[in-house]
């Protein structure tokens, strides 16, 4: 399975209905060269831009929505669309949608963690409930968006749910690159999954992007990473590669549940 990873620049100069048509050519430029292609996190305004949050929110099938299908369909590609302000029943999420190749949505993702502690995404979205998986011809991706890299138990919930491969749309800021680069690899070793990483790049906001998107193999093996820039990874992707893996490290099978909260006193 052939994927490409467009890490987009994310520039406040560049209108959003622009980048909606810019990054749709970029989807379409895949056609013929990728299976999946991946977008990454809040992209039509950036993740930090918490102050256009409200103002470019957008119901499930909204303006987002319909450019990306019709960019899958056109490319005959699956795309994951990234994500984007969702304004459902006077709540925001953000909803990431994974489309087929006929255009139809295949499932859509509310992020569970929401970054920003006591500010931002923290304090003006809602939080997702459901874990979700979608079943490609090949493979079964497992879906997370950014700080859910942070959380390996949801991770460990999309192994249990059949995830062979984890995509994980970013907008991670520069300054804490390192951590983005170490989780992708951890998130991948841990679960025997491959991990599609794919950041933005630029500043919005004052936040400089961390860029470096990355995809690594279910050993842990970084097999492309992306500069600071705008850039496209292109890899190929072997499905019988977390099999293998499991089977000849069977490490997965040797986790132990329910282990006991420890005795105090
Ligand atoms: N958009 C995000 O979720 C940012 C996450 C982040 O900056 C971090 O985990 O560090």
């Amino acid at each position: 399975m052939r994927a490409s990873l467009i890490q987009i620049a994310v520039d406040p100069d560049e209108p959003v209905d622009a980048r909606r048509a810019r990054v749709g050519r970029l989807v379409r430029a895949e056609s013929g060269r990728a299976d999946l292609v991946v977008l990454p996190e809040l992209w039509p305004m950036g993740a930090f831009a918490y102050e256009s949050f409200a103002a470019e929110s957008e119901p499930l099938n909204g303006p987002t929505h319909r450019a990306m299908a019709a960019a899958a369909r056109d490319a005959g590609v699956w795309l994951h669309a990234g994500s984007f302000v969702e304004a459902e029943g006077g709540a925001l999420y953000n909803t990431s949608l994974v489309l087929s190749p006929d255009g139809e949505l295949a499932a859509s993702y509310r992020k569970i963690h929401r970054f920003g502690f006591d500010k931002g995404e923290a304090v003006m979205m809602a939080a997702g409930e459901d874990l979700v998986t979608v079943d490609l011809p090949h493979l079964t991706l497992g879906v997370g968006t950014c700080y859910d890299l942070r959380f390996p138990e949801l991770f460990r919930g999309l192994v249990d749910a059949g995830a062979q491969a984890f995509v994980v749309p970013a907008g991670w800021p520069a300054r804490r690159r390192a951590h983005w680069s170490l989780l992708a690899r951890a998130r991948a070793v841990e679960n025997q999954a491959y991990v599609l990483a794919c950041g933005t790049a630029g500043t919005h906001a004052g936040v400089e992007q961390a860029g470096y998107s990355v995809v690594v193999d279910p050993w842990g093996e970084v097999l492309a990473e992306a500069g600071p820039d705008e850039e496209i990874l292109r890899v190929v992707l072997d499905p019988a590669k977390v099999t293998t893996t499991r089977e000849q490290f069977p490490a997965l099978k040797d986790r132990v549940l329910g282990v006991a909260a420890p005795k105090r006193g």
